[in-house]
């Protein structure tokens, strides 16, 4: 066995999943079922164990309806030997275990996986907070300097909007203090970070058929020179709205396809397009500073896609040590096709082929 593998996937109480362990093989894992059948559940259950990462909205939503805590454990190959990672989930908190040892979410080993899926059209379509949230997971993921700096700059953020809107003036410079040294790392990091991003994802767009170029943008709202004169310069403005107008947290990864604005003018396809041309920069820069290439959770594979955009997501799948692909259809060259319904994953066979009716 080579690079990083998910050996196997135990769930409980965890949506609408059965209690079950899943073994995976290397290579691709196809799944394929019917809308509702638990595909999605599957992978994010799989992204959350190994990564610690999930945007629910609350912790709760993950367990099942009517039960109190979920459970997900992987079994993760990685440099030669097994690890066991247990993530257990409630209300509004969470337990991780790495090899029955208590750590913190952060310390899971968060290059291990990639998921790409339909929703990431989002990125194009969504606002700014959710390039920001793009940027800044992946940010994390590859320096947990990031990790902690963001934590600290977002709380300095809070802090400071407390003091706006109780009209503490006289407490502003201690405020921008933090801010500036916090916020001005942050821009550094995601400065050099999105010029590597913009190139990989430039390529990869490329290599998915586009014509149009893709251009990624770093919007900021400030400099790293001029921070602390811009707060100073808005401070009434602020004080007036009771917040940091201005930051980190307030700038945009722009996405230009060809001369427009990808969120006013990109087609479903050409976004979902770019979100793979995105997701797949993410795996390359996890990839460069892992040296292996993670997991791949590949959702509902064929959704909006032509033929070609598939066809670059079967080599994706196929060229990297381990991925599980769910779709409503099978997925070609899976060396395991596991077929999901009502929450239960059982190995299966690809549908006998129809004969063909002729018709006189
Ligand atoms: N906490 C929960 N408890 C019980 N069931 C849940 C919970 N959260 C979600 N579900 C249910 O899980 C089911 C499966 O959802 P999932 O998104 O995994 O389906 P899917 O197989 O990916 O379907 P599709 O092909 O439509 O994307 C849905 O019917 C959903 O209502």
């Amino acid at each position: 066995m080579a690079g990083v593998l998910l050996t196997a996937l135990t769930t409980l109480n965890y949506r609408n999943l059965e209690a079950a362990t899943l073994n995976f093989p290397a290579g691709v894992t196809g799944i394929w079922g019917q809308n509702g059948a638990g595909k999605t559940n599957l992978l994010e259950a799989a992204y959350l164990a190994l990564t610690g990462l999930t945007d629910a909205p609350r912790l709760e939503v993950l367990v099942r309806a009517g039960e109190r805590e979920g459970y997900v454990r992987a079994d993760l190959y990685q440099g030669g030997s097994l690890s066991v990672l247990e993530t257990g989930v409630g209300r509004g908190r969470r337990t991780t275990r790495v090899d029955g040892v208590r750590v913190r979410g952060q310390e899971l080993p968060r290059g291990s996986a990639v998921w790409i899926r339909p929703e990431d059209s989002e990125l194009v379509y969504g606002g700014p907070a959710l390039r920001r949230a793009f940027l800044d997971a992946l940010l994390s993921r590859l320096s947990p300097r990031h990790a902690q700096v963001l934590a600290r700059y977002e709380r300095s953020v809070a802090q400071r909007n407390a003091g706006l809107k109780a009209g503490e003036d006289w407490a502003m410079g201690v405020w921008d203090e933090s801010l500036v040294t916090l916020g001005t790392e942050i821009m550094l990091l995601r400065r050099r970070a999105v010029s590597r991003l913009a190139e990989l994802a430039a390529e990869n767009h490329a290599a998915l058929g586009s014509g149009k170029p893709l251009r990624l943008e770093l919007l900021e709202t400030t400099t790293p020179d001029t921070f602390r004169a811009d707060l100073g310069r808005r401070r009434p403005e602020e004080l007036r709205r009771g917040a940091t107008v201005l930051g980190p947290h307030r700038d945009d990864l722009r996405l230009h396809l060809g001369d427009f604005p990808a969120s006013d003018y990109a087609s479903r396809g050409e976004a979902r397009t770019i979100a793979l041309a995105l997701r797949k920069a993410e795996l390359d820069l996890l990839q460069e500073r892992y040296a292996e290439p993670p997991i791949l959770l590949i959702d509902d594979f064929s959704a909006e896609l032509d033929p070609q955009r598939r066809q670059f997501l079967l080599d994706l799948a196929a060229s990297v040590p381990q991925a599980i692909v769910t779709g409503t259809e099978a997925f070609p060259g899976a060396v395991l096709e596991l077929r999901a319904h009502g929450g239960t994953f059982r190995p299966a066979r690809h549908p006998e082929p129809q004969p063909t009716q002729v018709h006189a």
